[in-house]
């Protein structure tokens, strides 16, 4: 446990109707008798002076006083509840770095909770992530990883890898007295289930750190389609250059935005045919690439454009050049010259970008489909988690592979010992003792 004692502003700077210090650490009693006299009584908020050095009050408000182990970091924490304002809040500060008490690092606080075993990694890092979120849907995805969702989830999960290897292990260290129930096509069903879940568990923590980070809406069609000038509707702006000539984008232009909340990257791209020359087939090949890495594509349409000839060899088959694994909304453009009705229709979604019409329909359609829909499933997560469930995911293929070809239990249980470490990074949690642990209390080593 740190010997220092540490505090902080925790309110944000500038003025407000309260602006609160915290401090935690092993002085933290002496340091708050020393300023707002006798302990409060633990957990209640008590009214008090705060003295400066030389007696004379700094401030007056409430303090709060959180004996270890029962407080967010598990060490002795106080909070000073005071007024607001930037000179109130600095001057107390020096009051108890001048006492003893040092300046906290950038999440220390949390830090310290995490080593005092208050809350595992995923806990942590959605305190961050639910501070940081830029929309409801973020929001409500970081409580429910704060909440524990995220980590119960992995901790399962480890747990099912733990119960498998103890089952294989026990083959192994007790070889010369066969089990029941060893039979790896037995096994093999087990991984498959916790493969699935893995994958499960995958798709939820992607879409968690999509919301988090921003989701990513890819424009794409055929020149002239209007894309360019989609982008400057949506976005409000004069984002993309716009002219009547086919073939104007060629870079992959990259905008953000917010729809009621939700923060979108919208992304121009060049408009898809062969032909052009090798600025706009480079565009081209970008545009397909971004196309690769949407979450949503907007496929945009003209209304007024003829039919095109299927062996026109300007022309690509734009269904074929939609990536399977991405959802496409169809936006239908141009309808003041068409004179088609605004809004949802058969073939998607009907807009004039130069009028704005129908626009405000699309919007709501992209806020629901991007932020609202599945989020009961959706755990906040970042980068590194995604990056540990694929090792976990890698590891059980492993495990698999070896299974199904009938590899000695040793091999299977090393690549499930390996997807268990990479799960376990998750939340911070997994010790070999853990393993061992369970391995001698579900056998008796004396038998
Ligand atoms: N004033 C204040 N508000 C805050 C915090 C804080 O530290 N101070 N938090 C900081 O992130 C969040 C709340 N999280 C907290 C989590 C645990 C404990 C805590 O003291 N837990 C003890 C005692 C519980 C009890 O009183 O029964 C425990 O779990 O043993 C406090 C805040 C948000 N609001
Ligand atoms: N009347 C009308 N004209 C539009 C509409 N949307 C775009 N245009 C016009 O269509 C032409 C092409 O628009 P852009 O937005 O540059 O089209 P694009 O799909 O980005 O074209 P490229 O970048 O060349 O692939 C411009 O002259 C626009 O003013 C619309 O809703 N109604
Ligand atoms: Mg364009």
């Amino acid at each position: 446990m740190p010997d220092t004692t540490i505090c902080a502003v925790a309110t944000p700077p500038g003025r407000g109707g309260i602006g609160v210090i915290r401090v935690s650490g092993p002085t933290t009693a002496s340091l708050i008798e020393t300023v707002v006299g006798p302990l409060p009584s633990a957990r209640r908020a008590s009214f008090r002076r705060f003295a400066g050095d030389d007696g004379v009050a700094i401030d007056e408000g409430l303090v709060l006083w959180f004996p270890g182990p029962h407080s967010f970091t598990g060490e002795d924490v106080a909070e000073l509840h005071g007024h607001g304002g930037p000179v109130v809040m600095d001057r107390l500060l020096q009051r108890l770095l001048g006492l003893g008490a040092e300046l906290a690092s950038p999440g220390e606080f949390s830090q310290r909770a995490y080593s005092n075993g208050r809350i595992d990694l995923t806990r942590a890092e959605a305190i961050a992530d639910l501070i940081e979120a830029g929309s409801e849907s973020a929001a409500r995805a970081a409580v429910r990883s704060l909440q524990g969702e995220f980590a119960q989830t992995v901790e399962r999960l480890v747990r099912r890898l733990t119960d498998l290897r103890v089952h294989l292990e026990a083959g192994i260290d007790f070889a010369d007295e066969p089990l029941e129930g060893l039979a790896l096509d037995g096994v093999v069903q087990r991984i498959e289930a916790i493969a699935a879940e893995v994958a499960e568990t995958r798709r939820a923590a992607g879409r968690g750190q999509r919301l988090q980070e921003g989701l990513t809406v890819v424009i794409a069609g055929r020149p002239n389609a209007g894309k360019s000038s989609l982008l400057n509707a949506l976005a409000g702006r004069d984002a993309a250059i716009v002219t009547a000539l086919a073939g104007t984008t060629r870079d992959v232009l990259d905008t953000y935005l917010h729809i009621d909340g939700l923060p979108l990257r919208v992304l121009d791209t060049a408009g898809l045919r062969q032909g052009g020359d090798v600025v706009e087939q480079e565009g081209v090949r970008r545009a397909r690439q971004a196309m690769r890495e949407a979450d949503r594509i907007l496929l945009v349409t003209d209304d007024t454009a003829p039919a095109l000839a299927a062996d026109d060899s300007e022309i690509t088959d734009l269904q074929a050049e939609l990536p399977a694994s991405v959802p496409v909304t169809t936006v239908v453009n141009k309808i003041d010259l068409s004179g088609r009705t605004p809004g949802v229709a058969n073939d998607g979604f009907a807009v004039s970008a130069l009028t704005g019409d129908g626009m405000a329909a699309l919007r709501e359609h992209l806020r629901a489909s991007l932020g609202e829909d599945d989020t009961e499933a959706v755990f906040i997560a970042r980068r590194r988690h995604l990056q540990s469930l694929d090792a976990g995911a890698a590891a059980i293929d492993e495990a698999l592979e070896a299974a199904h070809a009938g590899a000695g239990e040793e091999l299977v249980a090393e690549s499930l010992g390996e997807a268990q470490r990479a799960l376990g990074e998750i939340t911070g949690a997994v010790t070999p003792e853990d393993l061992l642990g369970r391995i001698f209390s579900t056998f008796c080593i004396g038998k």
